[in-house]
């Protein structure tokens, strides 16, 4: 696995894959930086070493060449976190990319337009791949957000050089944590699985049954094994034609020796609403015109009791409807218990698009022990799909 540390980039051009798909607001502004500030340890390496960074992303998801995606709105806040002179060139591949990469010089930081605005991006189209490696001397894929697209600055544009190209430091480091827990953890190893359906996380429950010791099952995800095994769950989120892959899980699990452990009981609300009536009650017996929408107190100490055991824990999605404050108790008192677990020493990852935003929310995030910057893609992991984006560099 070649890294940063295999190369002195002294004056050399770094080509770097980066995922600056960051959330702007209205005015353009930049409102959430986690992506830009976790790409810094590579940018500063190779700056260090007397190195050029040419960087390169994608910004949503643009139909052709669409000002509100172009990245221009971001290169301020680079050059704040960073702290270097960065230039911006409005096309990234073409003339204009190539005279501005042939200037740029040792410790600057040079910003291409969005990838996406030209669709061989997205369609992984070799002679754009190609166009792309021009502009660079070394290859670094730092962008794990988009590891599993196998598109051409993420995966094709590595064949293009094929002794100089490298896992950024972030890459590195997200894919050492997806491995502390699928593969080199400390036992107990403990999932927690939240979110609202199982349709949506099958693929990961099936994968995990072989690495974990124990797998909570949280969230909208609940009903659907409750009701399998006979519950009432009365209005709560279930998928009926999921249920007899849940009593296939519990069974799948029982036979590899994995401890399943579901909430026992729910707070249950009699609408969708932060300001509904609610009932603690027992999560077999939810009555029609109720639904769960959050751990009840009994599956929330049982919950800390589980997490307190466990020296490796991973947590996908959340406990119930954190959105609305009167539902959030459970996920924010998960996050509680693996913040005491991390402190006891446990390696703790948190991976996923609702329960990054949680932690970020409740203020976990330096509470754990690593909060994954990929949403797709560290679910793809999960599955125990081997990325493109990965593939591309082991190669
Ligand atoms: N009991 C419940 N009933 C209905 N919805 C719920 C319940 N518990 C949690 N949810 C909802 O589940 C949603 C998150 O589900 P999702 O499966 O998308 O989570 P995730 O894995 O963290 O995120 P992603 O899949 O985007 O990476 C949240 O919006 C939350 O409100
Ligand atoms: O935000 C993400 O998950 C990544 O940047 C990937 O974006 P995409 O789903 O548009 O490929």
């Amino acid at each position: 696995m070649k890294t940063l540390n295999d190369f002195n980039f002294k004056n050399k051009k770094a080509l770097i894959r980066v995922d600056f798909n960051v959330p702007l607001d209205a005015n353009f502004n930049v409102t959430d930086a986690t992506r830009i500030q976790a790409a810094k340890p590579t940018i500063i390496k190779i700056l260090e070493d007397g190195g050029s960074c040419i960087l390169m992303s994608h910004l949503g998801r643009p139909k052709g060449v669409q000002d509100e995606f172009s990245l221009q709105h971001i290169v301020d806040k680079v050059e704040d976190i960073i702290g270097v002179e960065t230039t911006f060139v409005s096309n990234c591949i073409g003339e204009e990319a190539e005279a501005a990469a042939a200037k740029l010089e040792p410790g600057k930081i040079l910003i291409l337009e969005n990838l996406r605005f030209h669709e061989e991006e997205s369609k992984g189209d070799v002679a754009f791949a190609e166009k792309l490696a021009k502009l660079g001397d070394i290859y670094v894929n730092d962008a794990f957000g988009t590891a599993h697209r196998a598109h051409a600055s993420t995966t094709i544009i590595a064949q293009f050089f094929p002794e100089n190209k490298c896992f950024g430091s972030l890459l590195e480091q997200e894919i050492k944590s997806i491995d502390k827990v699928m593969k080199t953890g400390e036992k107990p190893v403990l999932a927690v699985l939240g979110g609202a359906k199982v349709s949506s996380k099958i693929t990961i429950i099936e994968n995990i049954l072989d690495k974990v010791d124990h797998l909570i099952i949280g969230g909208g995800m609940t009903f659907t094994f409750i009701k399998a095994q006979g519950g009432s769950v009365g209005d709560s989120i279930c998928e009926d034609d999921k249920m007899d892959l849940a009593l296939d899980i519990l069974k799948q699990a029982k036979a590899k020796n994995v401890q399943i452990h579901l909430p026992v009981d729910v707070l249950a609300a009699n609408a969708f609403s932060n300001d509904a009536d609610t009932q603690v009650i027992d999560v077999t017996k939810i009555p029609d015109g109720w639904q769960g929408l959050d751990a009840g107190p009994k599956s929330k100490a049982m919950f800390h009791d589980v997490v307190m055991q466990c020296k490796t824990i991973l947590w996908n999605g959340p406990l119930g409807v954190f959105e609305m404050e009167t539902f959030a108790n459970g996920t924010i008192e998960l996050g509680n218990s693996i913040a005491e677990a991390t402190k006891n020493g446990a390696f703790s990852l948190v991976g996923g698009g609702d329960s990054v935003a949680a932690v970020k929310q409740f203020g976990f995030e330096h509470k754990v022990s690593y909060v994954s910057t990929g949403g797709g893609a560290m679910l793809e992991s999960l599955e125990g799909k081997t990325l493109p984006g990965i593939a591309a560099i082991l190669e």
